[in-house]
């Protein structure tokens, strides 16, 4: 029963939905009159991708990269080893990361200016989550969805071992299961 794992559920899904809500009237007035790419870091953003994008009121693409970190080497680098690449061209685009959570910031620092040396015309972020706490690169972040302790997080597209992605909620995860 996933009550056993969860230590505390830190966002509901209404409090979800209402925030998705929000975030997509803001990147709709915020991009009038522009045809932005949506990229969607697999696997953990795409649940918040598929909400956000029905709430977008301007024609854009969709796009999907996956990425996984090249482990302890990477850690001071930040440089991330590309799993899936892009289908199509950033060159001159408006450009939209959206990932399910901000954690160190390295997989984010390292996709930004990679969008911005291949020649993206800008390139912005937005997150559902933000654990500023772990930061270990600074970064601009766009648009946010809620900022969240440090802990480790399941639920909404994110995992614990590949599991509890589907969860409608964002939760923590009891401590005894990752410490
Ligand atoms: O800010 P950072 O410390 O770089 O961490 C954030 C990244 O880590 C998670 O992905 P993960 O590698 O777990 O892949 P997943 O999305 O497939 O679960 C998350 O979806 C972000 O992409
Ligand atoms: O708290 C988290 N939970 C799941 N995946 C993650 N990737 C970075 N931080 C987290
Ligand atoms: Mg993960």
């Amino acid at each position: 029963m996933e009550d056993q794992i969860i230590k505390e559920i830190l966002v509901t899904e209404d409090q979800i939905k209402k925030r998705v809500k929000e975030l997509g009237e803001q990147i709709t007035k915020d991009y009038q009159g522009k045809e932005p790419v949506v990229v969607g870091i697999l696997k953990g953003a795409v649940v918040f991708l598929s909400d956000l994008i029905r709430e977008l009121k301007i024609p854009i693409h969709i796009d999907f990269m996956a990425v996984s970190s090249y482990g302890k080497s990477s850690m001071s680098t930040g440089e991330v080893r590309i799993i899936k690449d892009l289908d199509f061209s950033v060159e001159g685009k408006d450009i939209i990361i959206v990932e399910d959570i901000i954690d160190t910031g390295l997989t984010l620092g390292y996709l930004k200016e990679l969008l911005n040396k291949r020649g993206a015309k800008s390139v912005k972020i937005c997150t559902l989550l933000d654990k500023p706490e772990r930061r270990k690169v600074d970064i601009d972040v766009d648009y946010k969805g809620f900022i969240i302790p440090d802990e480790f997080i399941i639920g909404y597209g994110l995992d614990f071992n590949e599991k509890y992605r589907n969860y409608s909620f964002v939760a923590a995860l009891k401590e005894e299961y990752y410490k």
